[in-house]
């Protein structure tokens, strides 16, 4: 086992442990946030049919040459037609099909006049109409297959599905949808300071907050959160636990006991378990005892303690294990650059920092500004409104203005020119 490894190592190896989930097939209206699991060929063209694009006559062309708002083509109407109808007349010279968007371009027509541009004569029967402008061919008719031909490659395997996707699937008549199976992830708390939500805290003990910190971040990177509860600090009832959860689950995380304390034993329950420790030890601050195991072929994230740092691990780590699990041809997620706006005082260490930080663009440029307070591990409660994490390099010390690596978490803050920041 190997000690130590920077972020980008540890990466590599978690992801060379992470295999991609079976396929499956989900309805349509249930297919937002899966994985696309095969390309997806469109098996008829969009629209299916040249239609009109606005509402009007349908006409010809040379009929219409000479009109004017002065002097008027009157045509003959035959017909009436909607979206949904088709016309059952041809249009001859002289004549003319009222046509609403949407429906079939009628034959015999060769371009559409729109109804602004005319008026209707004979109420109520409307049997003629005054056509005032000239209208090249192909006005204002949307031919079959502009939008998506028959056959073409319309989605890739391996995108996210969102509406946009939902609604391309829908029009391709895909009712059933080929995604690859969302990671169950377990997670597990330890320690016997632990105690249950739903009931009284004793002195010494706390409320275990970090499985729902990851319950909700789970969820957010595409996985289904499966909380497995609290162990104590003794080997057999974490091996007891964890054996008895894997078969259920595609990944497992554990929160704490990772570090070097007389009761941090989750390391040893991975072995006792039949795990195989791929590393223990990132060089990161927070997060520095980041253990990564397999166990029964699975991965397995040991994570700090530390509500902070064991979110900093499961952002790392976890949110990509996650997505290549999912099936995302790329799980890995890469930051941004932005320029740090301030920097807080902190000592330069041979680890990369992760500093919580609010994040905002500023006249198209992105800025980060690292809190002055509650950088330390332990505290949770600066980890809410933090916008992303900026990555402190080992052994520097970044100055404002200076370009740095942001991991976002939410979107960032847009101010427009003058206004205050
Ligand atoms: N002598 C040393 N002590 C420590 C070192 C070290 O290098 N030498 N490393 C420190 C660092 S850095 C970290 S991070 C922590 C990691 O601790 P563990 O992963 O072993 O976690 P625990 O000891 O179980 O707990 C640490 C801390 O977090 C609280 N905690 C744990 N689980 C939860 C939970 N589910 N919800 C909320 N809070 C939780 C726990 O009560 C402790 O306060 O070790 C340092 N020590
Ligand atoms: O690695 Mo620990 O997370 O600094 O506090
Ligand atoms: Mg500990």
């Amino acid at each position: 086992m190997r000690v130590m490894l920077c972020v980008e190592e540890a990466l590599q190896e978690v992801l060379s442990h992470c295999k991609r989930n079976e396929r499956m097939h989900v309805p349509l209206k249930d297919a937002y946030g899966y994985i696309l699991a095969s390309d997806i060929h469109a098996s008829v063209s969009v629209p299916p049919f040249d239609r009109a694009a606005l509402d009007g006559y349908a006409v010809r062309a040379a009929d219409i040459e000479q009109a004017t708002p002065d002097s008027p083509v009157r045509l003959q109407v035959i017909e009436r037609i909607g979206a949904g109808q088709v016309s059952t007349k041809s249009v001859g010279p002289g004549q003319a099909i009222r046509t609403m968007t949407g429906a079939p371009f009628p034959d015999g027509a060769d371009t559409l006049v729109r109804l602004e541009m005319t008026s209707a004569i004979g109420e109520p029967e409307q049997t003629h109409v005054d056509v005032k402008v000239a209208v090249p061919c192909g006005e204002a008719v949307a031919r079959e297959g502009e939008d998506i031909k028959s056959g073409m490659c319309m989605l890739r395997s391996g995108i996210t599905i969102g509406g946009a996707e939902m609604a391309l699937l829908a029009t391709a008549g895909i009712a059933s949808v080929p995604v690859y199976r969302k990671p169950v992830i377990g997670i597990l708390a330890s320690g016997r300071e632990l105690t249950d939500i739903r009931e009284p805290l004793a002195y010494g003990k706390i409320y275990d907050s970090n499985s729902y910190m990851l319950a909700g971040a789970v969820q957010a990177w595409g996985g289904i959160p499966r909380l497995l509860g609290r162990a104590g600090d003794d080997v057999d009832e974490l091996v007891q636990t964890i054996q008895s959860a894997l078969p259920h689950v595609d990944g497992l995380v554990t929160t704490g006991g990772v570090s070097v304390g007389d009761f941090d034993v989750m390391i040893d329950a991975y072995r006792k378990a039949g795990g195989e420790v791929h590393f223990w030890k990132v060089s990161i601050r927070p997060g520095t005892p980041f253990t990564f195991a397999t166990i029964e072929d699975k991965p397995v994230f040991g994570l700090s303690g530390n509500p902070a740092a064991g979110f900093v691990n499961a952002m790392l780590f976890v949110q990509p294990a996650i997505r290549a699990i999912s099936g995302m041809n790329e799980p890995i997620v890469r930051p941004v650059r932005a320029f740090l706006s301030g920097m807080p005082e902190v000592r330069a260490v041979a680890l990369d920092r992760f500093l919580r930080a609010d994040v905002f663009i500023k006249d198209g440029t992105v800025f980060a500004q690292p809190r002055t307070q509650g950088q330390k591990a332990a505290i949770l409660s600066s980890l809410t409104g933090t916008q992303g994490f900026v990555r402190i390099p080992s052994k520097t010390q970044p100055q404002a203005g200076d370009l740095v690596d942001v991991y976002l978490l939410h979107m960032p803050v847009s101010f427009a020119d003058g206004d205050r920041v």
